[in-house]
């Protein structure tokens, strides 16, 4: 079954004075997704983000939600929520009342809010027992239940994050928008949070786009992931998709936990020449061991023990830098020393020399 786009730009183009920022960019958020929007800073990820949420405008082209054009609407008529790095919470509010204000400003009127006069405007008692038992459930599925009458600046990092997600949740917007909502955090904490963040998907069952440039946070959490490179998206798919069939150079530059290595004609590895000359080949460290029936061999320059896995920098005969992984118990001989390295068959990608774009993959 086909989901149906929760929002789409289509054709979307942002300038800046003279400078574009974004070039005719079309995205597709289906419903219930987790898409990632990953770029280099300054590519235009928060950019493509706040013309989502309405808090910026396209030079040209449409933004539809469910369908809709909305390019006329507020980031409050639009219903959708932003979660910043920053938090963006009150500091002289409670948890509590940072959490509730979205639901008190559509739920009690000016008067009602006064926590005295407010008791005597009409229905606002039910509003009011509404809104509590809305921020409690919420508090309460986020671990926030014992600190709701405390205010943010005595807060971790990681329960103020709940707190500004928490906000967005009490509004059930139609869509959920991030923008690096984990960069604060420490290393740890950020990796609990993205688990957290993934179950808090689920259970949604909204569509959330996420921006970061973080490869291993996009892999991890996303279904979609939208690489957007100077303004343009690269290409959009699975994890699976981007690593297995990276469309450019570009991109199987950016997916992938260590850096892909790329040989060109000049340096001096034949192993796919005969069926692209010119083409070149794309190698990921994974992808390339030390093995004695290796098809090339390399001088062994830096040996990285990580436990799992070491990571092994080489150099060839003509000066080529490579990464290659071998397993954990490697028994790595000294630096200086050549070895051979075996690359896993089905496993090179080619690309067109000139302009990056992927030829095919042997085997695929
Ligand atoms: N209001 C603005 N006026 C002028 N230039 C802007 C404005 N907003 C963004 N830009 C420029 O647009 C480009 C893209 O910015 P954007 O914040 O979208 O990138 P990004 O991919 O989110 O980067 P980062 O990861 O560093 O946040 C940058 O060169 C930025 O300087």
């Amino acid at each position: 079954m086909t989901r149906q786009a929760a929002m789409e730009l289509k054709a979307v183009t942002r300038r800046f004075d003279q400078s574009m920022v974004l070039d005719a960019v079309d995205v597709t958020i289906v419903e219930g997704s987790f898409t990632a929007l990953l770029g280099a800073s300054g590519c235009g990820k928060s950019t493509t983000l706040r013309i989502m949420s309405g808090l910026d405008r396209p030079s040209d082209g449409e933004v539809l939600l469910r369908g809709v054009d909305v390019a006329d609407r507020t980031a409050y008529e639009r219903n959708v929520a932003m979660v910043f790095q920053s938090y963006a919470l009150y500091p002289h509010l409670t948890v509590f009342q940072n959490i509730a204000l979205p639901l008190t400003m559509r739920h009690l009127g000016a008067l009602g809010r006064f926590p005295v006069v407010g008791q005597l405007v009409p229905g606002s008692a039910e509003a009011r027992r509404l809104i509590r038992s809305t921020v409690e459930t919420t508090a309460e599925s986020l671990g926030l239940s014992e600190v709701l009458s405390r205010k943010p600046n005595s807060l971790s990092g990681g329960q103020k994050q709940r707190v500004a997600l928490g906000r967005a949740l009490v509004r059930d917007p139609v869509l959920f928008l991030l923008d690096e909502p984990l960069s604060n955090l420490d290393a740890r904490l950020r990796v609990r949070m993205r688990a957290e963040l993934v179950a808090l998907h689920k259970r949604t069952e909204k569509p959330f786009v996420y921006v970061t440039h973080d490869q291993a946070e996009a892999m991890a959490m996303a279904d979609q992931i939208i690489v957007m490179i100077k303004g343009k998206v690269a290409q959009a798919g699975s994890p699976r998709d981007l690593y297995d069939r990276p469309a450019t150079m570009e991109v199987a530059s950016f997916i992938g936990a260590n850096s892909i290595n790329f040989f060109r004609p000049e340096d001096g590895w034949t192993g796919l020449r005969a069926q692209a000359p010119s083409a070149v080949s794309g190698v990921r460290p994974e992808h390339l061991a030390p093995s004695s029936t290796g098809q090339f061999g390399a001088h062994l320059e830096t040996v990285e023990f990580l436990g799992s896995e070491t990571i092994l920098g080489l150099r060839t005969a003509k000066g080529k830098q490579l990464t290659a992984i071998a397993a954990g118990d490697y028994a790595a001989p000294t630096p200086g020393t050549e070895i051979k390295l075996e690359v896993t068959p089905n496993r090179v990608h080619l690309f067109d020399p000139n302009s990056g774009q992927r030829l095919c993959a042997e085997g695929a």
